[in-house]
């Protein structure tokens, strides 16, 4: 696990999102430092996947401001961020079911080129780049031998993982991951947990997730957002041990 020092990758000052009177974000500032592992977390409607979707630009912000790499970013479209080094982890539903494990994520490696991706005509042997970086990240999920199955015959928790490989093949500086233990199973849990763990040692990564073992275990730093607003933020032993966390976590079964 790294330390949380060293530069600012991403800072938001006084995020904003309000549909009508109610603001699902509510000025919120976050500071996330090159090489951390950025956790966000907090009851269910506490405006977490909100903020990541201002972070992300798939929505607008409402007021504040959002830096990326030096950046003002705020009013940029998603695919502006992505051009910028911001990869979100996809969603199973965007995977090519019926394309090989290898043949998604090449196809991933292709789309950060942007136009250039919309050379089809291209033989797939002319950008053996892309599957050089295909084949790295099938590496480091630790799916090679599935490398050439469809995607579609992984198992749900492989999917979750190939899902964040297909990320990585943007070869971001920022990985945002939202829940991506959701829905696993109890055995592809910890598959998961390493491998973001092993994230944290090469790219910045911003993850929600509910389960705190988890959360506990990898993050350097933790922000608890509570009604749209930071409630705490710090080191996993700071978080776990604040009142206010337990509080807000009242009548939620098995936090912190
Ligand atoms: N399009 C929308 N219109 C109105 N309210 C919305 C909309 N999207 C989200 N909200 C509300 O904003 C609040 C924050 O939602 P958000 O999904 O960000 O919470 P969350 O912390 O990610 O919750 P969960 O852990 O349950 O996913 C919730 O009360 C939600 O009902």
């Amino acid at each position: 696990m790294t330390t949380p020092s060293g530069d600012i990758l991403l800072q938001t000052t006084g995020l904003e999102l309000a549909y009508g009177a109610f603001k699902a974000v509510d000025g919120v500032d976050l500071t996330v430092r090159q090489g951390t592992i950025h956790t966000i977390i907090g009851p269910n409607g506490a405006g977490k996947t909100t903020t990541f979707h201002c972070l992300t630009g798939e929505r607008r912000p409402t007021a504040g401001r959002v830096r990326f790499a030096g950046q003002d970013i705020t009013n940029r479209p998603p695919e502006a961020r992505v051009g910028l080094g911001m990869s979100r982890s996809f969603q199973i539903t965007s995977l090519f079911q019926t394309l090989s494990v290898r043949e998604n994520l090449r196809l991933a490696a292709q789309g950060r080129d942007g136009a250039r991706a919309l050379a089809f005509w291209r033989p797939v042997t002319s950008r053996p780049d892309h599957l050089k970086v295909a084949d790295e990240i099938i590496d480091r999920l630790q799916l090679g031998g599935r490398a050439h199955l469809p995607a579609g015959e992984l198992s749900h928790g492989q999917q979750r993982v190939l899902e964040v490989g297909m990320a990585l093949a943007a070869r971001p500086k920022l990985l945002l991951l939202d829940e991506p233990t959701s829905g696993m199973g109890i055995d592809d849990i910890p598959v998961m947990t390493r491998l973001i763990g092993e994230l944290g040692h090469d790219y910045t990564v911003m993850l929600i997730e509910h389960n705190m073992s988890i959360v506990m275990s990898i993050s350097d730093v933790i922000t608890v957002m509570h009604q749209g607003r930071v409630l705490v933020e710090g080191p996993p032993d700071l978080v776990r041990n604040d009142d206010r966390v337990r509080s807000a976590y009242l009548g939620e079964a098995g936090a912190c």
